[in-house]
């Protein structure tokens, strides 16, 4: 089996309890699919790093705390992935979708209207049982 691919993944809880989530482009892996802004940490870098660059160039907003929510191990059939996946519960910023890419806010309730990557089913879970400690 091939290496892991360590990936920063954010779910950004405004103060009105809405989350930020933003579609895939078509062309890449799981193209066309919902998920939590993100993506793959970088040699000498650590996931919370990694996160907040990510943030910055996906959805242009600049992440103040982070507590970590979960990690989930996944195997696609053409790769492995470990969502290294954490509560943004401060940021600055207006988040629009740097990359042209569609993004909404959206309640919890609502997270099982849209289509995720199958990895995230235990994210999905892990925040409608738990919810970030107010700072
Ligand atoms: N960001 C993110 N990636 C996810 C989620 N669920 C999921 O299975 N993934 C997978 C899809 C990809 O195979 C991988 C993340 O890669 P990515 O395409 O976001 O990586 P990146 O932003 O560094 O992009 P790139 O520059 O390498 O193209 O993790 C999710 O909720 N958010
Ligand atoms: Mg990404």
């Amino acid at each position: 089996m091939g290496k892991v691919i360590h990936v920063a993944v954010g779910v950004v809880m405004r103060e009105d309890g809405k989350i930020l989530i933003a579609r895939r482009p078509d062309h890449l892996h799981m193209g066309g699919r919902w998920e939590f802004p993100g993506g793959k940490v970088e040699e000498d870098e650590t996931a919370q790093q990694a996160l907040g660059r990510e943030l910055l160039e996906e959805v242009a907003i600049e992440a103040k705390k982070l507590q970590p929510l979960t990690e989930i191990r996944h195997d696609y059939p053409e790769k492995t992935v470990l969502l290294d996946t954490w509560w943004v519960t401060d940021f600055e910023g207006e988040a629009k979708g740097s990359e042209g890419q569609q993004i909404a806010w959206i309640d919890t309730g609502e997270l099982g209207d849209h289509q995720f990557p199958d990895a995230n089913a235990p994210i999905l879970e892990a925040i409608q049982k738990a919810k970030p400690i107010p700072t």
